[in-house]
């Protein structure tokens, strides 16, 4: 329990909490005024059952006397008027409470949600090498609000109806100390049972919820981001009832978590109102004057009206949260215990603010290694080479021979596991790497393109009213993308292109990937098989506006097509993780014979 309640504080904010403590002094009073509002009732019923009482009992004689009351009448008036303002301050003070309640929980859901997102934003990227985006965005979308509803939201009510349920019970005891603890023993004894019995069937009802839940989302995103293959493989069927078979899991773990918690309720009020008739019984056993009777009754019928369902809250309060105890383990883990974790919205850097790493002397990689987590062989080994500003550097080599993770490591994506990445004589890490990347554009093998404008897609991420126009025609030119546009496009610029670019060919996609790198007119320009999907003659039309760039960008491009790289000052080969060659074109060409038989079959 205490671990459980250390954990969700460790989620919250230091407002949050202090908003949690308002909430819970607001509970607590709420719970006062609930009772008072029971209490009320007694004076009220007794003057009904006998109105002798009004001059037999001390406080209602004094009220009686102090307000000049006449009549019998005018007086259970008046003490009807109290009690129904009471029951309204009563309920306007819990209107007030579940009001701050949901402003609260909504309000966090969105907050501890944006820390989710932030906190998996600040993560290195070789922590996504390993981590399932469907996953991640089910975090964030659904289980931030599991965490609020399944363990806050219920703590809250377990606590308010706890206190509310020891104020009941005390004022009972004091009625009658044998009605009292026989209620505590019944009704209290029968929860308890029924608790102890399912306690741990709720966790692994939660644990499977969980998993039945990610389940759920991955076949989901997999059916949809792979529907070009679903639907020549004609695979729709296996992937609905794959998504079926997850959700119905889901829907029928929920459904039983909602018997567990709800069904006692009715076997708890048979016994309750059981119970009201022995007291019934035994009241009218042991006092013969049924006058004196009802007000007792009354007290047991409002009390019990109060008290079930505070104790049916309570074990349903407690079910949810056992239930979504692995939710708050997951949120815990991906928010609190990562290296970053002290404040992701803070560890998320606004990157447009920093300085560019200078670069005007040399780009080194000295004796740099890199090892995949988990793999058994580095993808790269002892890699030193030196490229100096304003050259253009080729990397060629066999699929899987260590050129994409070479290229992640200059970008500062992957750190190495040995030697370094240097800068004019600097290191690039940790803190450095942001600044370093100020310097680069990067067209990755795959383009990732969003449901936006032409315009949106070259100023990726940059804020509307922010978006350079010029560049983003200048970059559109040198991608050789401004007739396509202009020419092709109903709304040029401003025409949205579809989820990752669905309404687009192979080649377009490229070309905007490349007018992206190049809208922010990098130092650096690197492209992994940037131009692949280009017929011969747009990506000759692409590299020859690329060479106008040359000597006055670096520019690193990996290719499978020698006569990609052939204009490069140095190309350098690889072979399983190592540069087993470097030279120009020509010096290759004399030199190596793998390079002589890959320009030999035009590769
Ligand atoms: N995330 C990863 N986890 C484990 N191993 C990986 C990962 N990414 C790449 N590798 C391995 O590292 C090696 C080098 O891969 P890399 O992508 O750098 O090669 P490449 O030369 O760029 O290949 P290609 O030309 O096919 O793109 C390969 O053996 C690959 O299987």
């Amino acid at each position: 329990m205490l671990v459980t309640i250390r954990k969700m504080f460790d989620l919250l904010s230091k407002r949050e909490k202090i908003q949690l403590y308002v909430q819970f002094v607001a509970l607590v009073s709420m719970a006062f005024v609930e009772m008072a509002g029971i209490a009320s009732i007694l004076p009220f019923m007794a003057v009904v059952a006998n109105p002798g009482v009004i001059r037999t009992n001390r406080w209602l004689k004094h009220a009686y006397d102090f307000f000049q009351f006449s009549s019998l009448q005018s007086f259970l008036f008046f003490l009807g008027i109290v009690v129904l303002g009471l029951m309204v301050f009563s309920n306007l003070f819990k209107a007030l409470t579940t009001w701050l309640t949901l402003r609260y929980d909504n309000r966090l859901n969105y907050n501890l949600a944006r820390r989710l997102l932030a906190a998996y934003l600040s993560r290195p990227y070789e922590f996504f090498l390993n981590r399932n985006t469907a996953e991640m965005g089910k975090n964030v979308l659904s289980e931030a609000r599991t965490v609020i509803a399944g363990i806050l939201s219920p703590g809250m009510q377990l606590l308010s109806s706890s206190l509310l349920c020891i104020f009941i019970m005390a004022f009972l005891m004091v009625v009658d100390p044998f009605v009292a603890v026989a209620i505590i023993v019944v009704l209290g004894g029968s929860y308890g049972a029924i608790y102890l019995v399912v306690r741990r069937r709720l966790v692994r009802i939660g644990r499977e919820q969980v998993e039945a839940n990610t389940m759920k989302f991955k076949a989901a995103s997999e059916a949809l981001s792979g529907i070009k293959d679903l639907k020549i493989l004609g695979r729709e069927r296996v992937f609905l009832d794959r998504f079926a078979a997850h959700a119905l899991r889901h829907a029928r773990r929920n459904a039983t978590v909602g018997v567990i918690s709800q069904l006692p309720r009715y076997a708890l009020e048979t016994i309750a109102f059981g119970g009201i008739l022995l007291i019934v019984i035994y009241s009218l056993e042991s006092e013969k004057d049924v006058g004196k009777i009802v007000p007792l009754l009354s007290i047991y019928a409002f009390a019990g009206y109060r008290l079930m369902p505070a104790l049916q809250q309570i074990f349903a309060s407690i079910s949810a949260v056992r239930v979504s105890l692995p939710t708050l383990e997951i949120l815990h883990q991906d928010m609190c215990e990562s290296p970053l974790s002290a404040d992701p919205d803070v560890a998320v850097v606004d990157a447009q603010s920093l300085k560019p790493l200078p670069f005007t002397q040399k780009l080194v990689l000295e004796g740099v290694s890199f090892r995949y987590a988990g793999a058994q062989e580095p993808a790269v080994k002892e890699i030193s080479l030196t490229i100096s500003p304003n050259t253009s550097i080729g990397l060629v080599g066999a699929t899987g021979s260590g050129k994409t993770t070479t290229v992640d490591i200059i970008l500062g994506l992957l750190s190495p596991t040995q030697g370094q990445l240097l800068v004019d004589g600097s290191e690039v890490s940790g803190d450095t790497v942001a600044n370093w990347q100020r310097n680069l554009g990067y067209v990755p093998q795959h383009i990732y393109l969003c449901d936006d404008t032409i315009t949106r897609n070259i100023a990726f991420g940059v804020p509307e009213e922010d978006v350079d126009m010029e560049a983003v025609i200048r970059a559109a030119r040198i991608a050789n993308l401004n007739e396509f546009i202009e020419q092709e496009l109903p709304n040029g610029f401003e025409t949205v292109i579809g989820e990752r670019g669905v309404r687009l060919s192979g080649g377009q996609r490229q070309r905007i990937g490349i007018a992206r790198a190049l809208y922010r007119n990098p130092v650096v320009l690197i492209m992994d098989e940037a131009t692949s999907a280009l017929d011969g003659i747009t990506e000759e039309a692409v590299m020859d506006a690329l060479r106008t760039l040359s000597g006055e960008k670096t520019i690193i491009m990996i290719a499978h097509r020698l006569t990609t790289v052939k204009d490069c000052d140095i190309i350098y080969h690889m072979e399983h993780g190592h540069i087993v060659n470097q030279g120009s074109y020509d010096e290759l060409l004399g030199s190596s014979a793998w390079f002589q038989a890959a320009a030999r079959t035009g590769t």
